[in-house]
């Protein structure tokens, strides 16, 4: 059989292009190198923040179809998919960063709620605001809930006659005009292929003849135990946060409510070591951790400073931060999803419609020069 597509790999990003294909009626195939669910790439884990508190406009304005396409998704399998919380954005209040996102929140009319520091508390109980910082929260910001979404996306996907194959590694691709995906138990053919390979999207496309500048970190996944139980929980309106430029820290920190374990909150370091995603969890890299109980003692002061429960997940950062949306540049049939650097899940549903256009033969529906593989001409490291 020929498929018109074939997808590989199952996170986020190619669950949601198989989904979008398989809903404008082709004939579309899913791989997967695990059996799944599977915890061992990007897109596990109950919870991620979305939010469109973001300095540039053009995520901005994907967020805005994104959280529609969100709730589409909740309505076509039944489940609920996003909880409300806001978001609470701190940072040194005159620093350029802090800045940026707040001026771009107010001209993208993004409804936000400027705290002045004697009002604080008041509102954000339990919290520590570093002298200098700002806050603001953006007030439709919450929590997606992760594994849900990616089952979610996967079923609509098979309801629509997509195809998933799971436990089944993507060994070999042989571009043409019908491309040749080698699996370590198959052979399939098909009209176009879309790589979505997450941490492992270097390796494969370099069968391809493409290296891209991707590197893969491993983040520590920091769970911390309430000293009073409830006290930043999502049912008490706790928001997630971000704290931008640390003391303790050279990169930010994040933070979601308690609510997938009860009585534990989620803090943790946007950056990590590098790590070859095949070996991820023989490494025991807790340099970031040190930095994480800094910061709770002086910030989050009840929480008990040492991580409760420590997971682990993978990042695949670009050198600006940038995913990358693209053609292959030598083979045109050939769409490139990748490097979503620790922030592509809240976008998951946009970015599969991206892909899926792309791999339509359509124009996308967003200017994608951010995205695309150009930039990193003259620049590759
Ligand atoms: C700790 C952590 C917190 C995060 N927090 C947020 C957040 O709050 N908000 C947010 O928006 N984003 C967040 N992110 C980022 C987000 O989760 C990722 O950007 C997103 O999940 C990436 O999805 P993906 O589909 O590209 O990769 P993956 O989920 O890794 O999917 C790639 C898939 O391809 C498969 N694959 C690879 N090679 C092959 C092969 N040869 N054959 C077959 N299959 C193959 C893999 O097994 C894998 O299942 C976070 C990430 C982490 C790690
Ligand atoms: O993407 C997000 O919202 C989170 C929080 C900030 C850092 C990375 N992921």
């Amino acid at each position: 059989m020929v498929y018109e597509c074939i997808v590989i790999g199952a996170g986020i990003q190619g669950s949601f292009t198989a989904y979008h294909l398989a809903k404008n009626n082709k004939k579309t195939l899913l791989l997967e190198q695990f059996v799944l669910p599977h915890s061992r790439g990007s897109s596990h884990g109950q919870t991620r923040i979305i939010r469109k508190a973001y300095e540039h406009d053009f995520y901005i304005h994907m967020m805005q179809e994104s959280y529609k396409l969100w709730a589409e998704l909740e309505k076509e399998a039944g489940v609920k998919l996003y909880r409300h919380t806001g978001l609470l954005l701190m940072g040194p209040e005159n620093g350029k960063d802090f800045q940026l996102i707040k001026s771009s929140m107010q001209r993208n009319k993004i409804p936000t709620v400027v705290l002045e520091r004697h009002e604080f508390s008041q509102h954000i109980p339990n919290v520590n605001l570093t002298s200098g910082d700002g806050a603001i929260v953006e007030t439709t910001a919450g929590v997606l809930y992760a594994d849900r979404a990616l089952r979610a996306a996967q079923a609509v996907f098979q309801t629509h006659g997509g195809t998933i194959k799971d436990g089944e590694k993507v060994i070999n691709i042989e571009p043409g005009d019908l491309i040749t995906v080698t699996t370590d138990s198959g052979t399939y053919q098909a009209k176009n292929l879309v790589i979505t390979a997450g941490p492992w999207a270097k390796t494969l496309l370099s069968h391809t003849g493409l290296q891209l500048p991707l590197q893969v970190l491993r983040i520590n996944v920091c769970y911390w135990k309430e000293k009073i139980p409830g006290s930043y929980s999502i049912n008490n309106r706790f928001p997630c946060f971000i704290q931008m430029q640390p003391k303790e820290a050279e990169h930010d920190i994040y933070g979601l409510p308690s609510n997938e374990y009860p009585g534990l909150m989620k803090v943790c370091y946007h950056m990590g070591s590098e790590t070859d995603p095949d070996e991820r969890d023989r490494q025991t890299d807790r340099r970031e951790v040190d930095a994480l109980s800094g910061y709770i003692s002086r910030c989050f002061p009840g929480l008990v400073p040492v991580p409760a429960v420590v997971e682990s997940c993978m990042y695949t950062i670009t050198p600006d931060k940038h995913f990358v949306l693209d053609r292959h540049p030598s083979y045109s049939n050939i769409v490139i999803g990748a490097g979503f650097s620790g922030h592509g899940f809240k976008f998951g549903p946009v970015v599969g419609k991206v892909l899926c256009e792309m791999s339509m033969g359509q124009n996308p529906s967003y200017d994608l020069s951010p995205f695309s593989i150009h930039r990193f001409n003259g620049n590759p490291k």
